[in-house]
């Protein structure tokens, strides 16, 4: 990997490699009220950590909707969006990832969400007519995308056999639960088509939550890592939703089920927007293996944590570090 001194990229790493990687073909597509799904979905969880959910019924209005909205805020001069922040951690961001020195090609906004959608207002300008829009776009996307995460994580305990349907999602139904929702803005950056390269527009890590559900729009750039440490490249599909499993339901599962580990490359010839919804349980919520997915005399490989505890140990690390690394036994 080498890195571009370019003042204006700073010090954000060049991925020389092949371009965009080859696109990979093997990404389950799960259709959630498919005969089987629940089976599909676990399988996919435990040899990718990651899948595709289609024909899900979420509208494309509402998809479509908030990516303009996005579009729109980060079409404002620099100037006005950085009214909105610095990220700290949630506002208007822009290169510098996280409080740890990460920086990437890409700006976003981070918003906090809790239980109830509507009062996701971690941001004053948010309140301002001006962002009335944009308001109501993300609540009606907010809403939308909390039931296909109950959805995703009952299917997710059926398909493991758990008796209680909701021993997942009843952890991000809590009053409590702690979510976060993020848009993505990666410019297209033209020099690197010459240079045959790519730029790192987030890099790579794990997401700490239970599960993050990600849209993006036809471009690509995310990137996830097999089982055996190789990158590739996921192809974009605007109309499905992608699933991450995060840290927190890899300890639930002990294991069984993988947080992925994934990254997105910004390139010369197509903007990136993407829009992630992020769903961690409540502070106080233990974070420990559940009592179903053990086997007969299986023990634990983490030490017990709260979710609190977790996500402020996880804001002392870089994007790239093993954060579960310190809570294992
Ligand atoms: C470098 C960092 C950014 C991050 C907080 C952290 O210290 C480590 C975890 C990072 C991450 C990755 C997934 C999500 O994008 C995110 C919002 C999260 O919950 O954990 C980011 C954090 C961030 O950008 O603030
Ligand atoms: O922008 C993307 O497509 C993914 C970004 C990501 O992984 C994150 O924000 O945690
Ligand atoms: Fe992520």
């Amino acid at each position: 990997m080498v890195v571009l001194t370019n003042p204006t990229l700073e010090q954000i790493p060049l991925v020389r490699s092949p371009k965009h990687g080859a696109y990979f073909g093997g990404i389950p597509a799960i259709d959630l009220s498919a005969p089987g799904a629940a089976e599909a979905v676990v399988k996919a969880c435990e040899d990718f950590g990651f899948f595709k959910v289609v024909d899900h019924g979420v509208p494309m209005e509402l998809m479509r909707r908030l990516e303009a909205e996005a579009v729109k805020f980060f079409a404002m001069p620099q100037a006005d969006k950085e009214k909105s922040g610095p990220a700290n951690p949630f506002g208007y961001g822009s290169k510098r990832i996280g409080p740890n020195g990460d920086i990437g090609w890409v700006e976003y906004l981070l918003f906090a969400v809790t239980s109830d959608p509507l009062s996701h207002t971690s941001m004053a300008f948010l309140e301002e007519p001006s962002a009335s829009s944009l308001r109501s776009a993300l609540s009606d996307y907010l809403r939308a995308l909390k039931k296909l995460a109950v959805q995703v994580l009952e299917l997710m305990a059926e398909g493991l056999k758990i008796e209680a349907r909701d021993a997942f999602s009843k952890l991000v139904m809590d009053e409590q639960s702690d979510g976060i929702f993020r848009l993505n803005h990666y410019p297209k950056f033209p020099l690197l088509e010459r240079l045959n390269c790519s730029l790192t527009g987030f890099g790579e890590h794990t997401d700490p939550q239970i599960i993050s559900i990600l849209r993006s729009n036809n471009s690509t750039g995310l990137q996830i890592a097999l089982k055996d440490g190789s990158w590739v490249s996921v192809p974009s599909d605007q109309a499905s939703f992608y699933i991450n499993v995060g840290d927190s339901l890899q300890v639930l599962t002990n294991g069984r089920f993988r947080s992925v580990k994934h990254r997105v490359l910004a390139n010369g010839i197509k903007s990136r927007v993407s829009m992630i919804y992020f769903l961690g349980a409540a502070a106080a919520e233990k974070i420990a293996p559940l009592a179903e997915v053990m086997g007969e005399g299986e023990q634990s490989k983490y030490k017990e944590f709260t979710w609190g505890e977790y996500k402020k140990a996880a804001y002392t690390t870089r994007l790239s570090d093993n954060r579960l690394g310190q809570f294992e036994k």
